[in-house]
């Protein structure tokens, strides 16, 4: 049996006193929710072959069809995860100019998020406002407490504590599980594939919080806080929130909204696994609206733990696979397809390092003030066509 979360106390001496984050209340409108299977990841450690097999079985499907699944059961209870929205809560109000200023993010020359991004844009240079404001901790935060807002450093225990966990517990034990829809061995993805130094690896931690769209915001841009991607890790760990903002992009070809399921984590399959899984696995288009009418003037506070892959290597489906053997690759969407198209020319793909980077220093939001996408329309919705390193993407915008 895992053992589960277990956090140094809040209560510490030199612990500034912290107000309990207390979560909006849902939306009671009448939504056409995205439905999402759920797995309790504790039924992994089941003695009961069955047990582990049906949740294999749903895995699988829901991997397939959703790209999105509900994880309950996994070994942090709800007062944990709480104070970890409690402390992101203290970040935001908390959070000095100078630490600001010093711990200012770039983008645009980094290729990774790490440090605080104000509420204008997603470059390093001040952008059109877009109200939403995070902290990135990466492996340098990890390794050096001058790159930590210094609001933070006497929780930095807790926050430390909760990422190894998420990524050598919950992480590990969902790739466990995702390795043996694939017919691997039990480590095969953690072993080969997972990014694994310090507590986020070559991924990293967000604290976010997305302040209500005044009118000028919704106005410029639509509704939408962030564009329709796909993320390029293995997989990305979000909160469920109360507020409800992300939407997923459906089989039917429609947006729906993620229901709040209360302790839950949020997975979403990265394109490295789309990859591995030779298309088996969907790397679902998501994106980030205003939340539903009854809710538009609540912060939305998000907390999110993006597993990354090992940088150096280029993906290349698990031949081995008996699922891949069996049935074949699945080359009807996204990235595989694509990377697909650059090995049958013999053309090398890009390092996982190289696709993520490129990425982050170009990505494009809603905000952008001239967005030089090229749009297509596809059955008549607007999708956004992008190219980087001779790999073409495209999203619905
Ligand atoms: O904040 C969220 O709910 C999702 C954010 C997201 O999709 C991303 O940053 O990749
Ligand atoms: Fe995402």
């Amino acid at each position: 049996m895992a053992a589960p979360f277990n956090p140094p106390a809040a209560d510490l001496p030199g612990k500034p006193f912290v107000e309990k984050w207390v979560p909006p209340p849902t939306s009671k409108l009448d939504i056409d929710w995205a439905k999402l299977r759920t797995i309790e990841l504790s039924r992994l450690d089941s003695p009961d072959p069955k047990v582990v097999q049906q949740l294999v079985d749903t895995c699988r499907e829901a991997i397939r069809v959703d790209g999105f699944i509900f994880l309950t059961d996994y070994g942090v209870s709800y007062d944990q995860l709480n104070r970890q929205f409690s402390i992101a809560q203290y970040l935001h109000r908390n959070m000095s100019e100078e630490d600001k200023e010093r711990l200012h993010w770039n983008p645009d020359e980094t290729g990774t998020f790490a440090g605080w991004k104000p509420r204008f844009g997603w470059r390093r240079d001040k952008g059109a406002p877009d109200g939403i404001e995070h902290f990135n901790y990466y492996q340098p935060q990890f390794e050096s407490m001058d790159r930590v807002p210094t609001c933070m450093h006497p929780f930095w225990d807790e926050i430390v504590d909760f990422c190894n966990y998420l990524t050598y517990s919950v992480n590990k034990r969902l790739l466990k599980l995702l390795s043996k829809v694939l017919e691997l061995d039990d480590d095969f993805l953690w072993d080969r594939v997972q990014s694994k130094q310090g507590p986020v690896g070559q991924g990293y931690f967000r604290q976010a919080l997305y302040y209500p769209a005044d009118d000028d915001l919704s106005k410029r841009a639509g509704g939408t806080r962030m564009n329709g991607h796909c993320d390029y890790g293995t997989t990305t760990m979000l909160f469920s929130v109360p507020i409800s903002s992300l939407q997923i992009w459906g089989r039917d070809e429609k947006w729906r909204y993620v229901p709040y399921t209360p302790g839950a984590l949020v997975i979403n399959i990265g394109e490295t696994l789309e990859l591995v899984s030779g298309g088996h696995f969907r790397a679902t288009r998501h994106r980030v609206v205003d939340p539903p009418e009854d809710q538009r003037n609540d912060e939305r506070l998000s907390l999110v733990l993006f597993q990354a892959s090992e940088g150096d290597l280029r993906m290349e489906p698990a031949y081995e696979s008996p699922l891949l053997k069996r049935e074949g690759c699945i080359d009807s969407q996204g990235a595989y397809r694509e990377f697909k198209r650059l090995r049958d020319k013999g053309i090398p793909v890009p390092t996982n390092r190289q696709w993520r980077e490129i990425q982050i220093a170009d990505s494009h939001h809603p905000t952008d003030a001239a967005p030089n996408d090229t749009i297509v329309m596809i059955n008549g919705s607007k999708h956004i066509q992008r190219e980087y390193l001779g790999v073409k993407i495209l999203l619905p915008a």
